[in-house]
């Protein structure tokens, strides 16, 4: 697939965010995702407000998932310290007869370079999670870096299934991603019952589950990549609680939804430890 970007790279090679030496290699990630709101004209002002909003943190990259409709529309307009992400693709591995869907060497065609993969509303709408490796796969292969979102429900988490669940949505991906394509994934933990819910992980509760995952990772994938591999929290995340959450040693980052449709997602940019 020919590859002609639209957009100057950006300045910051993914995953490049500078260390913060406190915490080995990792640097934190911090994506907003619009999810399926918004009209070209808000699209555009939101652009504004994050144009004009101040600068980000040398140890933060920032990256905003946008509906695909306005994927054009944000790329030609946005500050080029922010990258651009899908929230979606298809598990197609080329262009052709696959209508309806977004093959991930298209979103890189564009110049976007992220995409968003496995994300409890995809899942509730039916994705398994073998369908969400597969589409990792192929999005690693064409060059996007993924944001790979894992969760437990509310019944879930009170019968003590957290752990288990998360595992069960890695595991599919494990078996297809080679250690040299989780260099491309950060994994996203977003609880069902914190997303748009206003109830936050409290920043214990989401350590807790962060460092699980970073374990079953070191078991299941290898001990450097677990080291390395970043680990968003997203539910109901935001300006006034980032700081809590960002502080805890295996959080590396935030996917911000609600929030992230206003100034108050520099706030939780602003929240990383320095
Ligand atoms: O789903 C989320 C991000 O992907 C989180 O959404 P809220 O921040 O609105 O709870």
């Amino acid at each position: 697939y020919l590859l002609s970007s639209a957009r100057s790279p950006p300045p910051r090679p993914p995953g490049s965010s500078a260390p913060n030496p406190s915490r080995g290699k990792r640097g934190y990630v911090v994506g907003g995702n619009w999810k399926c709101n918004g009209t070209a004209a808000s699209a555009a002002a939101l652009v504004e407000t994050l144009n004009g909003a101040g600068p980000i943190p040398e140890n933060v990259q920032v990256v905003v998932a946008v509906p695909s409709v306005h994927v054009p529309l944000v790329l030609g307009s946005l500050r080029s310290d922010i990258e651009v992400a899908a929230q979606d693709c298809g598990a197609n591995a080329k262009c052709g007869a696959f209508t309806g869907e977004i093959f991930a060497g298209q979103l890189l065609d564009l110049g976007v370079t992220w995409v968003v993969l496995g994300h409890s509303e995809r899942r509730a709408a039916g994705e398994s999670s073998a369908l969400v490796a597969d589409k990792c796969a192929v999005a690693v292969k064409e060059g996007l870096r993924v944001m790979l979102c894992v969760g437990e429900s509310l019944e879930e988490r009170e019968a003590g299934l957290t752990a288990q669940v998360v595992a069960s949505q890695l595991a599919p991906a494990a078996k297809k991603l080679s250690k040299a394509d989780w260099g491309k994934v950060v994994i996203a933990y977003e609880p069902v019952w914190a997303i748009g819910t206003g109830k936050t992980a409290t920043p214990d509760m989401a350590q807790e589950t962060h460092k699980e995952i970073r374990t079953w990772m070191s078991k299941n994938v290898g001990a450097d990549v677990a080291a390395s591999i970043q680990i968003q929290y997203g539910g109901s995340m935001k300006g006034a609680n980032a700081k809590g959450l960002l502080s805890k040693e295996d959080i590396d980052g935030g996917l911000i939804g609600g929030a992230s449709l206003t100034a108050d997602f520099f706030n939780v940019i602003n929240g990383v430890p320095m």
